[in-house]
């Protein structure tokens, strides 16, 4: 029988428990170091705040709507601060002897061996190290060295374009084409979805990022038995298989003196000098599926968002199609990078894009290390971030900055390429953005050159609004446009332009 004990245990804990709750949020609000940081009350209450708003796909747009009503700091959360100034961006990502670093427990969930990606990585050194072992691969020569496959693969793409039944939906099209690509210069294989075949990797690999993150954040959920957890958790050991059993192949191809080239082919043969070390199996492993997920969602993203801002606007449209034709005027030949690079107006126009529709303009969070930021003293451990979707709308670097309007980009001062930041900066900016310029420019050129585009009425701006999950990418998943070839399929195929699947 219950005693009398029994019962007044209860309300002693739950008043001990409001109280403590009550006396924290105080201390959060009033008394905090971080308390004079002007922000929502509840923001400055619980980082649940932003949780919810990251869990309901608003993080970025949020953050955005503060950094409007209360300025260029805002806390975010109760050890939280945001910044959408110049200053801040050098503090918190520019090199440093007291660098903000990134906060482990988010990224722990990404490894899939143990070991850790260069994009993964919280340790200074070892990030060092990787960049190192991975620079030449990414570098602007290294890059070039792929052009002929890179190139091989977008004739597929166009193939199956011109041969598809119209209007063409691209979404999903495009997003195939830089699978495919990636995974051919990663894994020295090709997924080869363009051919219409869904390939059980590509969907592991999407199943597994897409909650991993949550696995660093709550470790536990690895092991939940249901829905998208448990998927992931039987992709992982699926994905770790293939992936060795690419690099094996590879390897043994290697071995016979393959001239194939590609970023593998650059890892398997990488020796860091500074510290007399190779890349291990596992980092491959972790590097090259790491490869997959930051460089094909993005670099797909931004080309359909060019597509579709650049077709809303005739006189865009015109004078981009114009330049690009008379710099590729034989549309049997596939355009090259080093003509594509020096387009003035398809750069202003890329820049714009990825301005106001860039897949990564979602911020990136590190810890204070105990340093003045953006002009005062932010304590050790708390986190800060710099919005690139806020920079990017500055109204003072970018007049009317919801406007799509490429010209700007023909005076950009100083102030406005370092406000714009889609590949971020720093020592942990894009490691891919040579490649994704080489992929991105190659498509962009080889579309206007062989199609006269149209937008279908059915896609509506809702449908283009950017989903915000980290990477912001389309929320309605379609884009169909009416592709008109500009020389017939029977004169393509004479010229061996016509190898795609066909519909
Ligand atoms: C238009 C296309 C792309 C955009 C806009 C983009 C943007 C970015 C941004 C903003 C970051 C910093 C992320 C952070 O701080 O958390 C980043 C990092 C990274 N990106 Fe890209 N990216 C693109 C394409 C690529 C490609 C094609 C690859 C490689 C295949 C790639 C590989 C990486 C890697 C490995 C990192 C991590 C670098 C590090 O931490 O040292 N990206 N990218």
């Amino acid at each position: 029988m219950a005693s009398i004990s029994d019962f007044a245990v209860w309300p002693s804990l739950v008043g001990a428990s409001t109280l403590y709750w009550l006396i924290l949020i105080i201390y959060r609000v009033f008394f905090h170091p971080l308390a004079t940081y002007p922000g929502p009350l509840m923001a400055k209450m619980t980082d649940w705040y932003m949780v919810y708003m990251s869990l309901t796909a608003q993080n970025t747009y949020k953050r955005y709507e503060l950094h409007m009503k209360y300025g260029k700091v805002v806390r975010v959360g109760a050890n939280e601060l945001s910044y959408s100034d110049e200053a801040s961006i050098k503090d918190i990502f520019a090199q440093s002897t007291e660098p903000c670093l990134k906060a482990p427990a988010f990224y722990k969930g990404f490894s899939l061996t143990g070991r850790q990606s260069v994009f993964s990585t919280t340790d200074r050194n070892e990030h060092g190290r990787m960049r190192r072992l991975l620079s030449h691969g990414f570098s602007q020569q290294g890059v070039l060295d792929f052009q002929p496959e890179i190139s091989q693969i977008i004739e597929q793409y166009i193939a199956n374009i011109a041969t598809a039944r119209q209007p063409v939906e691209l979404h999903d099209e495009t997003h195939h084409l830089f699978l495919d690509i990636t995974s051919r210069l990663s894994f020295a294989k090709s997924f080869d979805t363009l051919s219409g075949r869904p390939h059980q990797g590509a969907q592991d690999i999407e199943t597994y990022f897409t909650v991993c993150p949550l696995f660093g954040l709550l470790p536990i959920a690895r092991y939940f038995p249901f829905g998208p957890f448990k998927a992931a958790r039987q992709a992982q050991p699926r994905i770790r298989r293939s992936v060795q059993g690419y690099i094996d192949e590879f390897r043994a191809r290697l071995g016979k003196g393959t001239t194939e080239q590609g970023l593998l082919r650059h890892m398997l043969t990488a020796c860091d000098t500074d510290t007399n070390t190779t890349l291990t199996d596992a980092e491959l492993v972790e590097n090259s599926v790491l490869f997959i997920i930051a460089g094909s969602g993005t670099s797909a993203t931004t080309v359909l968002y060019l597509l579709y801002e650049v077709s809303k606007r005739p006189e865009v449209l015109e004078r981009l199609t114009r330049e690009i034709r008379d710099a590729f005027p034989d549309p049997y030949v596939m355009p090259a990078f080093d003509t594509a690079t020096k387009l003035p107006y398809l750069n202003c126009v890329l820049q714009e894009t990825l301005r106001l529709r860039g897949p990564i303009m979602s911020c990136s969070v590190r810890l204070s290390p105990g340093k003045s930021i953006g002009g005062s003293f932010v304590p050790y451990g708390t986190t800060v971030s710099n919005v690139p979707y806020a920079t990017a709308r500055d109204p003072e670097a970018f007049p009317d900055p919801e406007a799509f309007v490429p010209e700007r980009w023909e005076t950009a001062t100083p102030w406005m390429r370092s406000m714009n930041r889609p590949f971020s900066t720093g020592n942990r900016n894009c490691i891919g953005m040579h490649l994704a310029r080489v992929q991105v420019l190659l498509t962009i050129c080889a579309l206007y050159q062989r199609f006269d585009l149209a937008l279908d009425p059915r896609v509506t701006e809702d449908m283009m609004v950017q989903r915000d999950f980290g990477l912001m990418t389309v929320s309605g998943k379609k884009l169909w446009m009416t592709a008109t070839p500009r020389v017939n399929s029977n004169e393509a195929q004479c010229h061996g332009l016509d190898k795609g699947r066909g519909d």
